[in-house]
């Protein structure tokens, strides 16, 4: 079965039937061929010349979707009116709303909440700044900012198509974590002006989490903002990733008893995820990292446009290999994709050292298929949630900002990132531990937990922690 896009597997379609011509049997039958069963159907109005019926159909991905509808519309009898999905019922008016933690029901409370008890509040905190942190919501409230540039795997489609990356992650913040997060698509690709919106919006904020803005740009966005800012500012792609990564990798050869520093790894993709990526496996050890981007492996004879590959090429590579993803990957412990779909081919894992292990986790659609690759990997992991061992960065996001906004960091350094990493490995116990359980779920309560209380304590370890947390 070939790798679908992982969404969309029931669809609801509203459709008005003529009573005279129509028949239920072709419907059935259209279902049948696109691949599709019938879980569903309801009656929505009906005249004397027209039903209008919801028909749930089940087991289709995008590519079956589209022939089912194909099929229907050209159906004697009958008109299709809507179709709807359930991840698009889930988007319908946003994810994410204002809630309230004080209700006025009089006079009273409108002149404490508002005008004019409220301006004794704002002379407090213009008096002393970091009272902001007690009377405002700037202590659990994060902004999540793209600019739409590099959202997941689909490339540059600009901010309003990036905002239900964004809720998500805001939704995600709150149930996790019970931090506030607030979406913010930012309609310019220029890194002078984002720095500048983001300096401006900062101060209601107590961490900013930088979303899908693509590589090199987000390289010095980051660095400026870490700069100019006194809360945490974490480029989620990048450092998100990289700690679970290493959290994964740190248990996956815990099953193969290979070393960290023994090991040969080759990375494809060195944009925003991929050179965090390297760098957090440099700091925790691992000494042969090659990164291969679309001209092949990155090395120090080539001359780079983009001087982070130039860095990168001093950082990496020890023996300075170069040639394509085929030619590296021979031999290689582990790769990490963080490229593009399909690129990783069931011969390159073939080439690769005893007891292979396989990170694909390119977005929507990894680098490799998974069920081509898993007859030849000892342990294989996508970024999914419809694979077992997912590695996505909502496994550390949450946590992380938990422990950075309880400890009122200014920062969230390495030792706050490996400190995550180390604690998302140890939430899977010895005798839970396989090739398919390489990487806690998402839904286990203990991640955000034992992150959180890693990272506090990393945090006053290497002192950017302002104050102790809370209970
Ligand atoms: N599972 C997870 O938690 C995460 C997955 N990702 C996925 O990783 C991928 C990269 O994300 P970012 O680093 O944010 O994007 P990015 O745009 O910063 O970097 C992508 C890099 O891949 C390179 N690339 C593209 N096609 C390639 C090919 N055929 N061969 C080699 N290199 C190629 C590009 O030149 C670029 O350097 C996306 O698919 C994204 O969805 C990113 C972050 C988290
Ligand atoms: C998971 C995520 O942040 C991404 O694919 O961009
Ligand atoms: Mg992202």
């Amino acid at each position: 079965m070939a790798i679908t896009s992982g969404t969309s597997t029931h669809i609801i379609m509203r459709l008005q039937l003529d009573r005279e011509t129509h028949s239920f049997s072709e419907i059935a039958n259209c279902i049948s061929i696109a691949g599709g069963d019938v879980i569903g159907i309801d009656v929505i109005s009906s005249t004397k010349t027209h039903t209008v019926r919801d028909i749930t159909v089940n087991g289709l991905d995008l590519t079956n979707s589209k022939l089912l509808i194909d099929l229907i519309s050209k159906l004697r009898g009958v008109k299709v009116i809507n179709i709807s999905d359930r991840t698009f019922l889930m988007h319908l008016g946003g994810k994410i709303e204002t809630g309230l933690k004080s209700k006025i029901k009089n006079r009273d409370d409108l002149s404490r909440v508002y005008t004019p008890g409220v301006a004794s509040v704002c002379t407090a905190i213009a008096e002393e700044p970091d009272k902001a942190y007690s009377l405002t919501i700037k202590r659990n409230t994060v902004a999540v900012i793209s600019d739409g540039t590099a959202v997941l795997g689909l490339g540059n489609i600009g901010p309003a198509a990036a905002m239900p990356v964004m809720e998500g992650k805001a939704l995600l913040f709150k149930q996790l974590a019970n931090v506030d997060a607030f979406p913010l698509c930012l309609d310019t690709q220029d890194t002078e002006e984002i720095i500048r919106t983001i300096k401006a919006v900062a101060p209601a904020f107590g961490g900013i989490n930088l979303e899908d803005i693509a590589s090199p740009r987000c390289f010095e966005i980051e660095r400026r903002l870490k700069e100019e800012l006194d809360v945490p500012v974490f480029h989620d792609d990048q450092h998100g990733t990289a700690v679970v990564i290493l959290a994964g990798l740190i248990n996956a050869l815990r099953i193969t008893k290979k070393k960290l520093e023994d090991i040969k790894v080759v990375i494809t993709g060195i944009g925003a995820a991929g050179m965090a990526c390297s760098k957090m496996l440099l700091s925790a050890g691992v000494k042969n990292i090659i990164g291969v981007d679309r001209m092949g492996a990155i090395n120090r004879n080539e001359k780079y446009d983009n001087i982070y590959w130039t860095e990168y090429a001093n950082m990496t590579n020890p023996d300075n290999l170069s040639g394509n993803l085929s030619e590296v990957i021979e031999g290689a412990d582990v790769f990490i994709g963080l490229s593009a779909p399909g690129i990783l081919k069931v011969e390159d894992v073939k080439s690769m050292a005893k007891d292979p292990i396989v990170f694909a986790m390119a977005n929507p659609l990894p680098e490799i298929d998974p069920e081509k690759a898993e007859p030849y990997v000892r342990v294989m992991a996508t970024g999914r949630s419809d694979f077992p061992n997912q590695i996505n960065n909502v496994l550390c996001f949450p946590g992380i900002f938990r422990g950075a906004l309880d400890s009122r960091s200014t920062e969230i350094n390495e030792e706050m990132k490996l400190a995550a990493a180390h604690a998302i490995a140890s939430v899977v116990r010895d005798e839970e531990l396989n090739e398919a359980y390489i990487i806690p779920s998402v839904f286990n309560e203990k991640v955000v937990e034992k992150v959180r209380e890693a990272v506090i304590k990393a945090a006053h370890e290497t002192g950017v922690a302002r104050r102790e947390p809370r209970e």
